[in-house]
């Protein structure tokens, strides 16, 4: 690992300096954009005032023989659409490390499109090598390409030895950003015996015990997917990134989405991707606290100025823990309405 005065040099000669604080940005949803598909992304204009996050898929779900139209396609997007001037981040997921269109991909990005994207999703993350590896590279091609801003990183949490290893991939590098659960993927990875991507599973469950009457026992669906993500939630946290629900590839069940996202949302994560517009809305509105919730956590810090002490607000005790828990909250709405208007409104800001 680099020594601490080390950690935020920039790799290269003439590469900008990392980033010491993330920077402030709302990711409820990461929309995700076949670039590749001209129509698709001749709407993505239309789509773009109404996510946080477009992000040009050039991995899995683009045909390998499209790989390059996806990457042109990415670059086109990136000039057609002026999605600083909106508020909305641009992504670009490359392929894995080990595919043999990852090198181009990212040395095409740096180069036509280095100053306009701001975040790579690097899929299939193992372990820290993996971002130093990355980290290196784009720090190379953004001296060369005379880039200002650093790229940040974020990493797909989808294969075992990435989970073994989340913790270290969290704190790899200043441009790490954040984190998704890949459950696609992971699953391979694991040789769970399902075909799903991401969601419940109707044969995972916990049973209660017999009953003398040979009645029927009460069974009930638990989560798959807990402790991976209390452990990715853990990793992002400690090292000040962020955490992200991946994707819930049943399009046709709106419901279960918004369970998916709303666990998620409870657990500490910051957004969750959209894989078809239909879930853009449900992430939206999970992962904009809700505006009650922010007017009871707004009490809390009217009741509790400075912060310590002890309160009773409608029956519940209230001290620094819940102060900060209110903090958390208040401060998450606070962002979105910086750039929401429908919840700066509903929030009262
Ligand atoms: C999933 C889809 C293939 C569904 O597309 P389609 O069959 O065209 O759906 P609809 O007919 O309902 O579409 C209605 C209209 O909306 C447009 N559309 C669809 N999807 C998008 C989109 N993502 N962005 C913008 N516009 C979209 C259609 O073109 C229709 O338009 P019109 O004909 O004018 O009415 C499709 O949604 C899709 O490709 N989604 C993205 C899939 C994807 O990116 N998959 C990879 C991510 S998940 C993953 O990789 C797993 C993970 O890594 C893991 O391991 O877990
Ligand atoms: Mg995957």
């Amino acid at each position: 690992m680099k020594t601490a005065r080390g950690f935020f040099k920039p790799l290269a000669i003439g590469a900008p300096a990392p980033w010491r604080e993330l920077p402030a940005r709302v990711e409820r949803m990461i929309h995700f954009v076949p670039p590749h598909l001209e129509k698709v992304r001749a709407k993505v204009g239309e789509i773009a005032p109404t996510v946080d996050v477009i992000l040009a898929n050039l991995e899995d779900a683009i045909p390998a023989d499209a790989k390059g139209a996806a990457l042109a396609g990415t670059i086109a997007l990136s000039r057609e659409v002026d999605f600083a001037a909106l508020g909305v981040g641009l992504w670009v997921r490359i392929n894995c490390l080990n595919s043999p269109w990852h090198l181009d991909e990212v040395a095409t990005l740096v180069e036509k499109a280095g100053d306009r994207i701001d975040v790579i999703m690097v899929p299939k993350v193992e372990g820290p090598w993996d971002i130093f590896y990355i980290d290196q590279l784009l720090a190379s091609l953004e001296a060369k390409h005379g880039v200002t801003r650093p790229i940040l990183l974020h990493a797909i949490l989808e294969t075992a030895e990435g989970v073994m290893n989340v913790e270290q991939i969290a704190g790899a590098s200043p441009r790490m950003q954040g984190i998704s659960l890949g459950p696609a993927d992971l699953a391979a990875s694991r040789a769970m015996k399902t075909t799903r991507v991401g969601g419940g599973h109707p044969g995972y469950r916990v049973i209660e015990d017999p009953h003398a009457d040979g009645s029927p026992r009460v069974s009930v669906q638990q989560d798959l997917w807990h402790y991976t993500f209390a452990k990715m939630v853990d990793a992002c946290a400690a090292h000040g990134i962020k955490p992200f629900y991946g994707p819930f590839g049943a399009i046709d069940d709106p419901v279960a989405c918004e369970q998916q996202f709303r666990n998620a949302f409870l657990m500490g994560c910051a957004g969750a991707w959209s894989l078809h517009p239909s879930q853009i809305a449900i992430a939206k509105q999970v992962f904009s606290p809700d505006p009650t919730e922010v007017a009871f956590a707004k009490r809390i810090l009217e009741a509790m100025p400075d912060g310590s002490g002890v309160a009773m607000i409608d029956g519940k005790m209230q001290d620094d823990a819940t102060w900060k828990q209110a903090k958390v909250m208040v401060d998450c709405a606070r962002q979105i309405a910086a750039k929401d208007a429908e919840y700066a409104a509903l929030y009262g800001f």
